[in-house]
């Protein structure tokens, strides 16, 4: 199974260490909204963050002074200057508290903004050249969903909480070591020297153990959440398999290898915790220590005592931020591997240079002419051959009918050789039914001839894309109304693009004998849950309504009426009147007669093509 592959195979990955490589990839996967087509609005809302983030920081620096006035009006009992401090302290607090929270707000809608545009681009680039299709099928990369959607989320919101928080730490320590300079300079060498030393302690101690730990959960989540997803999807072969108690223990070995990983974590967390807070709890009295004297002989008034441990707890905050915040810090650099690998993998199946800046500057100008539009509807098999063409890559090739040319296939993972140096031809007006024992190549035909197989050699010559539909083995029931189960894959919002009024819908429903659907469900809006609704040679005929309405050049029916016995004539006959061309893969013999052509293959992978005549009269019992 290829979850299972890609759970063995991202289980090999160590995940991220603190290294400068991991900063290099932050920066790679960060930059790309920065200089992406909504630029101006992400480097504005970046830079109000910024601007409101140095005010607040101002505004401490300016409330420390005001602190300071009050603890010396305080301990001189100087009244007036008492009351001048709180004016000027309600003053900051008047200005302060909008201002952060404005600050807060547009942080959200930064977030926000990046999440939307940074899904929207990994979601064209999934669905761009059936990248989700050959991931599953590569079994390297695990849960591309999660990736996509709580990976991001996390990145987004984790990046521009650090981005705020280095920020501001920065501005911490430009607006307050001026005033810890002018007080104590030795407090800041300290400070200067603590911070380093702590921060390689926390770096080189449990930065690698606590990066890959997070980067762990985070796969780990995502299988256990699978295979739940997976019960959920298949609930009705589990419960007539009795299957309840295999699943249940599947689920909990998920579970266990989760938590044995989460328990893991929060060992290192709880050591970590402990070296933070002794790091930053011992630092607490340092400042007064170090003051005190100096107050005692009267070199100082009290409120430089309270200025001073303000300041030197803001610098120390601000230098030691990998110390404090390492548990976030490893977060973040597991959600940028994960999200790093997955733009990569995108990027190699779709040449989208959007997807990484760096790596694009260098490669756009050797890659530019195979460039592969993303988001194209009209695109031809032509846009399925990948960007490198090795001499294991299938070619293809826009023509009429249906033209094969020494076609050879290679199981994608193995290399197992299914067939060799296939040569067929179909004209216009042909069909033709593939046939052989189970597991020779049958269906591996149609995906290498759909493009989603490349492995193999040999040049497929084919209609567009938009001229050719095929139904799979296993239909599929998209989640949606009764008219977007017959217009698919019509994108939902270009339905009246196709010009498929109701009243050919319900033409297609009589033409498949589901007319009495319509009463059933009450009208074409109708939502359900499709798949469990119909039954499979229900669905099986509301695939063949589907290439009814789309009327395709050539059809490609894989199994497609394997669950229909009464209906098969009826459908094979409006099919054979309404494509020009088709080829069918079936086991059952009735179906030789709905075709032109007979393509057998043998247990020993080779292959024979036969008109329907020939067929026949070479198995005299049909
Ligand atoms: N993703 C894959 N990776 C590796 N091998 C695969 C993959 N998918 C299918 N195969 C193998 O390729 C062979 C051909 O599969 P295919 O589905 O084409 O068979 P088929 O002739 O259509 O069989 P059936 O009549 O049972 O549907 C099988 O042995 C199958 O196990």
């Amino acid at each position: 199974m290829a979850e299972m592959a890609g759970e063995a195979a991202s289980s090999r990955q160590e995940g991220p260490s603190p290294s400068l490589h991991m900063v290099r990839k932050l920066w790679r996967v960060a930059i790309i909204f920065f200089v992406g087509d909504r630029k101006l609005k992400a480097r504005f809302l970046l830079a109000l963050v910024l601007i409101l983030c140095a005010v607040c920081a101002g505004l401490f620096v300016v409330m420390s002074y005001v602190q300071r006035d009050f603890a010396t009006a305080l301990s001189g009992k100087d009244v007036t200057g008492f009351h001048k401090a709180i004016w000027r302290f309600v003053g900051i607090v008047i200005i302060a508290a909008p201002l952060y929270a404005f600050y807060q707000y547009m942080q959200e809608l930064l977030v926000i903004e990046w999440r939307l545009w940074l899904t929207e681009l990994l979601l064209s680039n999934y669905f761009s050249n059936s990248a989700y299709f050959e991931l599953k099928m590569e079994g390297s990369l695990d849960n591309p969903d999660q990736r996509i959607c709580e990976d991001v989320a996390s990145f987004t919101r984790n990046t521009v909480d650090i981005i705020a928080l280095f920020a501001s730490k920065l501005l911490n320590i430009l607006g307050f070591i001026g005033v810890l300079w002018s007080i104590a300079p030795e407090l800041v060498y300290f400070l200067g020297l603590y911070s380093a030393i702590g921060t390689l302690v926390t770096v080189y101690g449990f930065g690698k153990h606590l990066m890959s730990l997070k980067f762990q959960a985070l796969q780990k989540e995502a299988n256990f959440r699978y295979s739940l997803v997976r019960i959920r999807d298949n609930v009705e072969s589990i419960a007539f398999y009795r299957g309840e108690r295999y699943e249940a223990s599947t689920v909990k070995v998920f579970l266990a290898v989760l938590v044995a990983n989460m328990r893991e974590l929060i060992v290192w967390n709880r050591n970590l915790s402990l070296f933070s807070n002794a790091y930053e709890f011992s630092m607490i009295i340092v400042p007064s220590i170090i003051i005190a004297p100096r107050y005692f002989s009267g070199e100082v008034e009290f409120g430089v005592i309270s200025q001073t441990g303000f300041a030197f707890h803001k610098i120390l905050s601000a230098l030691s931020v990998i110390v404090l915040k390492f548990d976030n810090l490893s977060g973040l650099a597991a959600q940028t591997e994960r999200l790093e690998s997955l733009l990569e993998a995108l990027q190699e199946h779709t040449g989208d240079v959007r997807l990484m800046k760096k790596k694009s500057w260098s490669s756009t100008s050797s890659s530019a002419g195979h460039s592969i539009p993303v988001d194209s509807d009209s695109s031809s098999l032509i846009t399925l051959v990948p960007q490198t063409i090795s001499a294991e890559t299938i070619m293809h090739e826009e023509g009429p009918g249906l033209l094969i040319k020494d076609l050879t296939i290679l199981t994608p993972n193995s290399g197992h050789v299914l067939f060799e140096n296939l040569n067929l031809q179909l004209a216009a007006g042909d069909s033709l039914l593939v046939m052989g024992p189970s597991g020779c190549g049958k269906s591996s035909l149609l995906r290498a001839i759909a493009g989603l197989w490349r492995r193999g050699s040999g040049i497929i010559q084919g209609p567009l894309q938009s001229d050719s539909f095929f139904l799979p083995q296993k239909p599929y029931m998209p989640l949606g109304s009764l008219r977007e189960q017959l217009h698919f894959p019509a994108p939902k919002n270009a339905l009246e693009s196709y010009n498929l009024n109701d009243g050919k819908l319900m033409e297609a429903l009589e033409e498949v004998s589901l007319e009495d659907l319509l009463e059933r469900v009450g009208n074409l809006s109708a939502v359900h849950d499709w798949s469990n609704f119909l039954s499979s040679g229900e669905q099986q005929r509301i695939a063949f309504a589907r290439l009814f309405l789309h009327v395709p050049k050539v059809a490609f029916l894989d199994e497609a009426s394997s669950a229909l016995a009464r209906n098969e004539a009826r459908l094979y006959s409006i099919l054979h009147a309404k494509i020009e061309s088709y080829v069918s893969v079936g086991h059952r013999t009735s179906l030789v007669k709905y075709h032109t052509h007979v393509l057998e293959f043998k247990d020993d992978s080779s292959w024979q093509l036969f008109t329907r005549e020939e067929f026949e009269n070479s198995k005299p019992r049909l």
